[in-house]
């Protein structure tokens, strides 16, 4: 176990120590984990429950790395990288960078050479473990360092590789975003349940079970969504009604609407960040 590659964070946030966690309840030595970054609270907050190495220089840390993960926030990813270009001049780890919307032609060239470097997309269930995460890996990236990459992210949920950095795009308004969308859907079924005479508590226990375990079911059945969809409709039933109300009312268009909104600032957002 202890001849793992030594992963070093730079950031120790919320997607951080989520990382961590998952990797260290995964079995993964914490003595080959190490978080740097300038707030204290966070670093002894993933000290004192991983028991995993901290320090606030972004230079010792990284002199250590084999896998040097950047999770800091995209508007000082520039800043960051920038500064650790001096300590990897004589090291090349593989980097995987979480920055939403900050591709790895900048990231490069902020670290001033190539390096093979890994761009995923997490999002926020990776705090309970449930995370999907898209990744995209540059020429440089070895099949070993996309198998390390993997095994880090899937400790935290699934993940799903594509082969254009171009789709981060997508992925970034599919699942990056996407658990917004489901908080929105439970937060309209509650208030609408709420209408019908049922307790907010009520209402709001049901509804987010109900999502949860219409996801659980799609997630093992060999069945499709849709197909899954239909076996609740009784013929002339309740369901067949609702489903017809949400067609009529534009549901599929709103959902290409609001994925096509989320992937053209995402590239706008790119190209902001690229500028700076
Ligand atoms: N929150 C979300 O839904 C998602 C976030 N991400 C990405 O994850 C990254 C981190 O986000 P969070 O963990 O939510 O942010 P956060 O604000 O919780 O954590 C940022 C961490 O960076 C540290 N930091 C600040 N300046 C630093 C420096 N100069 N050197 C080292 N560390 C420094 C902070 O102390 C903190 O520990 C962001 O780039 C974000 O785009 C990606 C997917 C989803
Ligand atoms: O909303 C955002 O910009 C970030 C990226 C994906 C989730 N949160």
């Amino acid at each position: 176990m202890n001849n793992k590659p030594h992963i070093v964070f730079i950031g120790a946030g919320n997607m951080a120590s989520s990382i961590i966690g998952g990797l260290v309840a995964n079995g993964y030595p914490a003595n080959k984990i190490t978080a740097s970054a300038p707030s204290q609270e966070h670093l002894d907050a993933v000290s004192s429950q991983y028991q995993v190495n901290t320090t606030a220089n972004n230079h010792q840390a990284a002199a250590e790395a084999d896998i040097l993960v950047l999770a800091v926030k995209p508007q000082i990813l520039e800043a960051v990288c920038a500064d650790l270009a001096a300590p990897l001049c004589n090291k090349d780890p593989l980097v995987i960078s979480i920055a939403a919307g900050v591709e790895i032609p900048h990231i490069e060239a902020w670290l001033g050479k190539a390096l093979p470097i890994i761009r995923c997309m997490p999002n926020t269930p990776a705090l309970v473990s449930q995370g999907a995460s898209g990744l995209f890996a540059n020429q440089q990236v070895t099949a070993e360092q996309r198998q390390q990459a993997d095994e880090i992210f899937q400790a935290i949920g699934v993940t799903e590789w594509v082969t254009e950095e171009a789709q981060m795009h997508g992925i970034t308004a599919l699942s990056g975003s996407g658990p917004a969308y489901f908080f929105l859907m439970m937060e309209a079924l509650e208030d609408a349940s709420v209408k019908t005479g049922i307790a907010r508590e009520t209402a709001r226990k049901l509804a987010i079970q109900t999502v949860l375990g219409a996801a659980e079911m799609a997630k093992q059945s060999e069945l499709e969504p849709a197909q899954l969809k239909r076996n609740v409709m009784s013929p002339g039933g309740t369901t067949e009604r609702a489903i017809q109300s949400f067609e009529d009312g534009g549901i599929r268009a709103l959902f290409e609407t609001a994925v096509e909104a989320a992937a053209d600032r995402s590239k706008e957002l790119a190209e902001l960040l690229g500028k700076k």
